[in-house]
């Protein structure tokens, strides 16, 4: 399916190659893994990245996808600084993985990071992985050189491990920006094995034979038959279509890919592309605003910027996931509703929400009772309040008149406070002027 969404050639026949070493992390003193023939190649991943600020553009890059294979994961050697030891977690060793392997389409962290974001995103959606990167479920080793422009590629350093996305383009800037300065001081670039040290920054070559080592001995794997995949029309007379995979059943039943998803936003509610972008980017987003859109009568431009900025803004704030956020979607539906009927104001809508946020249980609309933050629908109430703001301010006054057009502003200021932020300052403005021309 992986191998489907990347617009991969599958191979029907594929084969298990042994890659044969000596380190203490694969117990078995060799890998299974697909050299000769893998499952997949011959792909691409596209993703965009957001350039620019207000307004942001979302240019469109593509990758290629040299191949997918399936192999075995190794255990994982833990340095102890401390007692100068090494430790081995075997957890993981021989368990099975699958690896993409990009070819070098890529110029900077970012980009890298970015595009590794989609792979992630089309592996949840799959459900080929849950991908999560913290949880080493996807790692990255990140394959990095520079060269004058027109030159072919320079000699490569590979920085393993990488387990955030954040890692992965601090490593690789920071990788291209030290051979750079290695070349320009007469240095050279060794075909090694680095690691990335967070806490520094910066990336090291690896302290021990893993940097080194020759693996290049491999052979076909004894043990495990060719993988053959079948399409409907070369399924063998007979077979029991549980028992085997068929191609062309997967390609009907592929989910809908996250750039799919991203184009129907845009389409149906006319969204910025950097705002579909940011309702995917976080585990639950556009759910919460789809279920708040389904419960609203709100503008989708209205709830998009909600959700966005206020909504993503607190979890963000507070470092919560989408499904620990004490705001529901109704709860959020309802209080967009009052703003869309002018029930309330913008900054006593932000009130509510902020109280919404604190204290779980109650409504909106009982929050905004007993605050009593409803805008003022009583022409009358606002008319006096107006008048009576101008008979106690009449130093402001004379300043209006005087010509100073802050002085305006001064009296909105004041009405509202008056009215506790309850009356909208557009409408104010017109009482205040109305009055004072009359
Ligand atoms: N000169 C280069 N500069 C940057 N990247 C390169 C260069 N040459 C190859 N690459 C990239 O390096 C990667 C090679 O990965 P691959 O897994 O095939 O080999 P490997 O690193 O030797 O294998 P392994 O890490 O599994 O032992 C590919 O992603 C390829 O695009």
């Amino acid at each position: 399916m992986t191998g489907l969404a990347l617009g991969c050639r599958i191979n029907r026949k594929s084969l298990f190659d042994r890659k044969h070493y000596f380190y203490a992390d694969l117990p078995a003193g060799y890998q299974i893994t697909q050299q000769r023939l893998p499952i997949a190649v011959n792909g691409s991943l596209a993703y965009s990245i957001c350039v620019g600020k207000k307004p942001a553009q979302v240019v469109p890059r593509t990758v290629r996808v040299k191949q997918i294979q399936l192999e075995q994961d190794s255990g994982k050697s833990l340095h102890d600084d401390l007692r100068s030891q090494t430790l081995i977690d075997l957890n993981r060793a021989g368990v099975g993985l699958l690896e993409v392997v990009l070819e070098p389409d890529m110029s900077c962290g970012e980009e890298a990071a970015t595009a590794v974001r989609e792979l992630q995103l089309i592996l949840q959606a799959l459900g080929t992985s849950q991908a999560n990167m913290a949880e080493g479920q996807l790692r990255v080793d990140a394959n990095i050189s520079v060269h004058h422009p027109g030159e072919p590629l320079g000699i490569r350093t590979e920085v393993k491990n990488l387990n955030s996305a954040r890692f992965l383009a601090k490593a690789i800037d920071y990788e291209i920006q030290r051979q750079i300065s290695e070349l320009e001081n007469g240095g050279e670039i060794l075909n090694e094995t680095r690691s990335f040290d967070y806490k520094l920054g910066c990336t090291v070559p690896m302290r021990d034979k893993e940097g080194k080592q020759d693996y290049r001995w491999f052979m076909p794997e004894p043990n495990l038959p060719p993988l053959l995949l079948y399409d409907s029309g070369s399924l063998p007379a007979g077979v029991d279509p549980q028992q085997v995979i068929n191609i062309d059943w997967l390609r009907e039943r592929l989910p809908e890919l996250p750039s799919v998803t991203r184009e129907k936003l845009v389409r149906q509610y006319g969204m910025l592309p950097e705002h579909s972008v940011a309702l995917l980017n976080e585990v639950g987003l556009l759910e919460f605003f789809q279920n708040v859109m389904k419960e609203t009568r709100a503008e989708p431009k209205r709830v998009t910027s909600w959700v966005l900025n206020t909504f993503l803004g607190f979890l963000k704030q507070q470092n919560l996931a989408v499904s620990e956020s004490p705001v529901t979607p109704a709860a959020l539906a309802e209080l967009l509703d009052l703003l869309d009927r002018k029930a309330i104001s913008s900054s006593a809508a932000k009130k509510v929400f902020e109280e919404l946020w604190r204290s779980e249980g109650k409504t909106p609309t009982q929050i905004v009772a007993e605050k009593k933050l409803e805008l003022m629908q009583d022409p009358e109430e606002l008319e006096q309040l107006c008048r009576a703001t101008l008979e106690a301010h009449p130093g402001v006054v004379m300043d209006l008149k005087k010509g100073n057009p802050r002085a305006i502003n001064k009296l909105i200021g004041l009405v509202r406070k008056t009215t506790l932020g309850r009356a909208d300052p557009a409408v104010i403005k017109e009482v205040l002027e109305r009055q004072l021309s009359s």
